[in-house]
């Protein structure tokens, strides 16, 4: 269902740009299109950042996490939390995608939020680890175990999904099966970091997380299509030109010197 580039016409619209991907335009007309990536190509892309332009992961983590971090404060201000206290459970998974979610907690937390982390299987990696004592040294009290849907929904204003990335793959394994069917079950919004989590990174997912809110990092991924919640930013302003010509990834233009774009 894709258009054969499987690009998307952009739009400041968040969905009407989704219907613009079915239209029989010519492709001449879809000058300014923004590419969604499939599961492979957008590991290539990632590793092409690490190997031939040098970045460093942690690098990378760091912008990502902070794009999320401000794309937060942008679609759910402090002012607007309906909460008495601004809180946030951060959810974070055992990949690189949950090491953007503790990136994203510290920074919400300098901007005056109040995130609590859910991290149930931490890699032994320094990396990991330091994001780990960062969070820890900025007060960031860490959960033992996933509280009842009820429990968040009273609890917290938002939920940050960072438990799986482009690298998801195959039936959930535990303990991420139970932590999605719970929250499945929640009402507050769901911000999902890259993917909302469980979702096939190309096919998406008819009765999995509906988030309200999608940050795609560095291109939206093929499953973004299907994506039906308020809010949709770009982050992760990173990218150097050479690797966008070669993906052809037509990424739109970040206005002045901000980290992230609603599409
Ligand atoms: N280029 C960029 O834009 C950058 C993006 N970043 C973020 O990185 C993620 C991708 O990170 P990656 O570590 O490659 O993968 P994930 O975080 O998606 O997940 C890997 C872990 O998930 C486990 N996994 C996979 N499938 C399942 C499953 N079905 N059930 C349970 N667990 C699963 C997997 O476990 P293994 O046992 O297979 O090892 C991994 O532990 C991207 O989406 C962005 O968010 C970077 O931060 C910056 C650059
Ligand atoms: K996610």
């Amino acid at each position: 269902v894709l258009t054969q580039a499987g690009t998307c016409p952009l739009s400041a619209a968040a969905n009407n740009h989704k219907k613009d991907c079915f239209s029989s335009r010519p492709a001449s007309t879809m000058a300014q299109t923004i590419k969604y990536l499939g599961q492979e190509e957008a590991q290539h892309i990632d590793e092409e950042l690490f190997s031939e332009y040098g970045f460093s992961v942690d690098q990378l983590m760091e912008l990502a996490g902070l794009s999320c971090a401000t794309a937060i404060t942008r679609a759910y201000p402090l002012t607007s939390l309906v909460k008495p206290r601004p809180s946030v459970l951060v959810i974070c998974g055992p990949g690189n995608n949950g090491g953007d979610g503790l990136v994203c907690a510290r920074h919400l937390k300098l901007f005056g939020y109040e995130p609590t982390i859910l991290y149930p299987k931490r890699p032994n990696k320094p990396l990991f680890q330091g994001l780990t004592t960062q969070c820890q040294k900025m007060e960031i009290p860490f959960l033992t175990e996933m509280p009842e849907a009820i429990v968040i929904d009273e609890a917290y204003n938002l939920v940050i999904d960072a438990i799986f990335g482009f690298s998801f793959k195959g039936a959930v394994r535990e303990p991420f099966g139970s932590i999605l069917e719970a929250l499945n079950k929640t009402t507050i919004p769901i911000a999902s970091i890259d993917i909302p989590s469980g979702w096939d990174v190309e096919q998406g997912s008819t009765d999995g997380l509906q988030p309200d809110m999608l940050i795609s990092l560095t291109a939206p991924k093929k499953s973004a299509l299907l994506f039906r919640g308020r809010y949709h930013f770009l982050g992760g302003r990173f990218v150097p030109p050479g690797l966008e010509r070669k993906y052809q990834l037509n990424l739109p233009q970040y206005p002045g010197t901000d980290c992230v774009l609603q599409l």
